[in-house]
């Protein structure tokens, strides 16, 4: 039998994926340990996790170098690759988000032509030109976003917010929601045909954990 792979974001989702998995008798506690080794191995159950930049995953998954992947709802939107998205797993849970200072609601509203800074440059696209119908200059960041409405680089961002306090404490506000975020299971197209059962078992044992 060949090894199912499982491709999981690190940071801030590892964890509780990890403790999920473990919710239905796969042992990880290789992964747990403090290691920089990046390929665990479960030889009981064949299955191999792997811990990637949550970006990345998308990808793995999109090429069949994992068959299963764990990532936030904002990466699979980003990434636009071609994946089933199996199950909502009910943490990660925050909001994609248009924030700026309190006075931008009103330039907002008028649909005026400004500036948007974030890290996801194709949500905000989809949102402002697809959505909406405004024309707007994205500015591609890689983190700390809420600093571009602070220095003068755009009027708005698009990100992600979850308890607030980094908006708040930076005194800026949500102007707009865009689409609530949670983790979510992908499969591979080709793995979630030629391993239907294996995957299947997987999804079914998460599934009726909620
Ligand atoms: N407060 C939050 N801020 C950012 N992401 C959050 C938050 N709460 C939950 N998430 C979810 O956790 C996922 C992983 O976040 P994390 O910060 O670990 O990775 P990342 O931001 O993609 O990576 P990096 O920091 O390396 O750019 C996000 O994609 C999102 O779905
Ligand atoms: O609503 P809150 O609970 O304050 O969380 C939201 C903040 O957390 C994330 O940043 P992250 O910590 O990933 O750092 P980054 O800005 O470097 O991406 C996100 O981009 C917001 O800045």
């Amino acid at each position: 039998m060949r090894y199912l792979t499982i491709a999981l974001a690190k940071g801030r989702l590892a964890k509780k994926t990890i403790k999920l998995f473990e919710k239905i008798g796969i042992n990880c506690d290789e992964m747990k340990s403090d290691t920089r080794k990046l390929i665990f191995t479960n030889e009981e159950l064949k299955l191999r996790f792997f811990l990637a930049k949550a970006s990345d995953v998308p990808t793995y998954v999109e090429y069949g170098a994992a068959d299963i992947g764990v990532v936030g709802k904002d990466t699979i939107l980003e990434e636009k690759k071609n994946l089933y998205e199996v199950l909502d797993l009910d943490f990660g849970k925050c909001k994609m988000i248009v924030a700026g200072p309190s006075e931008m609601k009103e330039v907002l509203d008028k649909g005026s032509f400004i500036r948007v800074a974030t890290k996801y440059p194709h949500i905000a696209k989809d949102y402002f030109y697809n959505k909406k119908n405004q024309t707007v200059e994205i500015i591609k960041l890689n983190g700390s976003i809420e600093l571009a409405p602070l220095v003068g680089l755009s009027e708005v961002i698009v990100d992600i917010v979850e308890t607030g306090t980094t908006l708040k404490e930076n005194g800026l506000v949500v102007l707009e929601e865009i689409c609530p975020l949670s983790a979510r299971m992908v499969v591979n197209r080709v793995s979630m045909k030629m391993e239907n059962e294996r995957i299947s078992k997987i999804i079914k044992g998460l599934r009726s954990l909620y």
